[in-house]
C-alpha cells in the first residue's frame, strides 16, 4: 500500500522548473567543472532584509519562491549555511516536493544526502 503524503507534501511543478534548469549542475553529473558548482539563494525584503532583527525566523517569500528553495536543495550535494542560521533556524533543509523527494514525499526520485558545512567564526 502507497504511503500517505506527508503533511509538510509541497508542489513546484515542472513548468515552474524550466527556467531555473540552465542556471543548475546538469542532472546525469555529466560536467565535472574544476571548482564546485554553487548557487546562492536567499529571500530578501524591499529594504534589503533578511530578517525582522537578529535571530528571529522570518517568512519573507511566498509559497512558490520556498518551493523553489526546496527544489534547489535536490539539485546540489551540498548545503552551506551560517551557524547563526543554524541557531536561529534550526532549518530542516530537505525537499519535501511531491514527486522530487527528500523526506518522505510520494514518488520520491532525488532524494540524496545532504552534506551540511557551517561555518564558525573562527573560519573553521
Ligand atoms: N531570508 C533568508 O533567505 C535567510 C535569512 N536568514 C536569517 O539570517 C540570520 C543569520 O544570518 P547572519 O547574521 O548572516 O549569520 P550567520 O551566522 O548565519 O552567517 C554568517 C557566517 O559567516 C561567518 N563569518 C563571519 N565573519 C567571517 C569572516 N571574517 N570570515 C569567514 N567567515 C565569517 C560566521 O561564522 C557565520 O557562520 C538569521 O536570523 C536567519 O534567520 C538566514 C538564511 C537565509
Ligand atoms: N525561500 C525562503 N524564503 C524565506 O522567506 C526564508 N526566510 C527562507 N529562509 C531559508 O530557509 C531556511 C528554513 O528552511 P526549512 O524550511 O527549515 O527547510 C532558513 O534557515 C533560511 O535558510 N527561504
Amino acid at each position: 500500500m502507497a504511503s500517505p503524503i506527508p503533511n509538510d507534501a509541497t508542489e513546484f511543478p515542472e513548468t515552474d522548473r524550466l527556467f531555473l534548469e540552465p542556471h543548475l549542475p546538469p542532472k546525469d553529473g555529466s560536467s565535472h567543472p574544476a571548482l564546485p558548482f554553487t548557487t546562492l539563494t536567499f529571500a530578501t525584503s524591499l529594504d534589503s532584509s533578511l530578517t525582522l532583527s537578529p535571530g528571529t525566523p522570518t517568512a519573507i517569500s511566498g509559497p512558490q519562491p520556498e518551493a523553489m528553495t526546496l527544489y534547489l536543495r535536490s539539485r546540489h550535494d551540498g548545503i552551506l549555511i551560517g551557524v547563526g542560521t543554524a541557531v536561529a533556524d534550526d532549518p530542516s533543509l530537505n525537499c519535501h516536493i511531491v514527486g522530487v523527494g527528500g523526506s518522505g514525499a510520494m514518488g520520491s526520485t532525488a532524494s540524496q544526502g545532504q552534506l551540511l558545512l557551517i561555518p564558525l567564526p573562527d573560519g573553521t
